[in-house]
C-alpha cells in the first residue's frame, strides 16, 4: 500500500463542475477571472447547477425561487434563540442547517427534481439563516428576507435591518462568485462523501460546513483578521512577521494545496480591498496586508489565497469577523449542491483503505489482571 498523506495529488472523482489547470480556475468552463468581472453570483449559481448560464427567463425564475424559498420556519428561528450567544458561528450555523431538513417535507426524496429543488432551497435559506444568527447575537430580532433582491442584497439588509449601499451590495456579490466553488476542496470532498452513501442533502451540506469551520480552510478568513487586529498597526506589521517565522508558525491565509504560484482569485479581492480602503479615506488594512504579503512572499515564496485579503474587504465593508467564514458558505452552498447533485448522478460509495500501524497479535485478559 502506498499511502498519500492529506491525499495530495490523488484524483479521486471525475467532475465537470470546476478545474483548476496550471493556475488558472475554470467554473464550467468559464475563467474566474471572466466570471468575477461580469457574472452576479445568481447566474454563477445556474451555471454551477445546470452547466450552462441562464437566459433571462431562467434567471428571473432562479431569482423568484430563491425570493421564495428565502424565508426559515419559525420553529428553526426560536431554536437558534436558545443556542449560547457567544457560541462559534460556525457551529450555530452547522446546527441550524441541519435542522432545516426536520422542516422539508422532501428531505429524504432522492428524485433529481426534489434535489435540485432543495439545492436551490438551501441556496436561498442559508443567507437567512446567518443573518438571524448575527441578529440573534446581538438581542436582536431577525428581519425577513425582502422579496426580489439578490442574495448580496438581501444578506445585507437582513443583517444590518436597512437597505444597504449599492457599493457594498456589488462588493459581497463580487466576492461571492469568487468563492462559489472549487473543485474537490476539503469542505466539498466532505459533502461528497456524505450523500454518496445515499444520505441526503442536507446531510451533505451539514458536513460541508463542518469541514469548512476549520482554520486550514474556510476558517482561515478570520485567522486572517484576527491577525491583523493583534497586529494593529503598519510598523507592526516587520516583528510581527518576523517573530512568526522565526517560531515557525503558519501565517494563515497564505500557501494552497494546488496553486503553488498564487491563487487566481486573491488579485480580485486585493483590488476590492484598496478600492474599499480608498473609498473609505483609510486604507490601514490594505497596506498592512500588502506588507505582510511582500514579507511571506520575499522569504517563504508563499502567496496569498482567497481567505487573505477577503478579510479586509469584508472587515471594509462592516461585517464582523465571526461572519466571515459563514459567508464563505453563503457562496460555496452553490458548489457543495452543485457537487452533490453530480455525485448523486454517478454514484459509487466513497471508502478508501488505511495502512494499519497499530498493535498485533493481542490477547484479551481480563479486567482484574490489567
Ligand atoms: C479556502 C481555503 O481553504 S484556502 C486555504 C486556507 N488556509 C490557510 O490559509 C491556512 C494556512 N495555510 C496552510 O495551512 C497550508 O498552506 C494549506 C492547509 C492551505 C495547504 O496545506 P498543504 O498542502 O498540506 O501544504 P504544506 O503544509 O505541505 O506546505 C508546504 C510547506 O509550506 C509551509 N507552509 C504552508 N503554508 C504555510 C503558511 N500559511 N505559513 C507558513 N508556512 C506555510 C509548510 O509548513 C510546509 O513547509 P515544510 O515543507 O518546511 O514543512
Ligand atoms: O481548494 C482548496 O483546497 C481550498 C480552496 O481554495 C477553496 O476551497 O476555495
Amino acid at each position: 500500500m502506498t499511502v498519500t498523506k492529506g491525499l495530495e495529488g490523488i484524483v479521486a472523482t471525475t467532475s465537470s463542475i470546476s478545474s483548476i489547470v496550471d493556475g488558472v480556475l475554470t467554473y464550467r468552463g468559464y475563467d474566474i477571472d471572466d466570471l468575477a468581472e461580469n457574472a452576479s453570483f445568481e447566474e454563477t449559481a445556474y451555471l454551477l447547477w445546470f452547466g450552462s448560464l441562464p437566459t433571462s427567463a431562467e434567471l428571473g425564475t432562479l431569482s423568484r425561487d430563491l425570493s421564495a424559498f428565502a424565508p426559515i420556519p419559525e420553529q428553526v428561528i426560536e431554536q437558534m434563540k436558545l443556542y449560547p450567544k457567544d457560541t462559534n458561528t460556525m457551529a450555530a450555523l452547522r446546527t441550524a442547517i441541519s435542522s432545516l431538513a426536520l422542516y422539508d417535507d422532501a428531505a429524504d426524496d432522492m428524485s433529481r427534481e426534489a434535489n435540485e429543488i432543495k439545492a436551490v432551497k438551501l441556496q436561498a435559506q442559508l443567507p437567512t439563516v446567518v443573518a438571524a444568527l448575527a441578529r440573534i447575537r446581538k438581542s436582536l430580532e431577525p428581519v425577513a428576507p425582502k422579496e426580489g433582491a439578490s442574495i448580496a442584497e438581501n444578506f445585507l439588509y437582513m443583517l444590518w435591518g436597512k437597505q444597504p449601499d449599492i457599493v457594498s451590495v456589488k462588493a459581497l456579490d463580487a466576492a461571492l462568485v469568487l468563492h462559489a466553488d472549487h473543485e474537490l476542496n476539503a469542505s466539498t470532498f466532505a459533502g461528497r462523501v456524505t450523500v454518496a452513501t445515499l444520505s441526503d442533502i442536507y446531510s451533505g451540506v451539514t458536513s460541508a460546513i463542518g469541514a469548512l469551520k476549520g482554520p486550514l480552510h474556510g476558517g482561515a478568513n478570520e485567522a486572517v483578521m484576527k491577525m491583523l487586529e493583534e497586529i494593529g498597526t503598519l510598523d507592526a506589521v516587520e516583528p510581527f512577521v518576523r517573530g512568526k517565522l522565526e517560531r515557525r508558525e503558519k501565517i494563515m491565509g497564505f500557501g494552497h494545496r494546488v496553486y503553488k504560484n498564487g491563487d487566481p482569485r486573491a488579485k480580485h479581492l486585493m483590488k476590492m480591498s484598496l478600492e474599499l480602503g480608498t473609498m473609505k479615506g483609510d486604507t490601514t488594512l490594505y497596506d498592512m496586508s500588502v506588507k505582510i504579503e511582500d514579507l511571506i512572499t520575499g522569504q517563504k515564496g508563499l502567496k496569498p489565497n482567497v481567505d487573505f485579503y477577503s478579510a479586509s474587504v469584508y472587515t471594509q465593508l462592516g461585517i464582523e469577523r465571526e461572519l466571515f467564514t459563514p459567508i464563505f458558505a453563503i457562496s460555496r452552498v452553490s458548489g457543495w449542491t452543485a457537487h452533490i447533485l453530480e455525485q448523486y448522478g454517478d454514484n459509487r460509495i466513497i471508502r478508501p483503505r488505511a495502512e494499519y500501524t497499530g498493535l498485533v497479535e493481542q490477547k484479551y485478559v481480563p479486567i482484574e489482571q490489567r
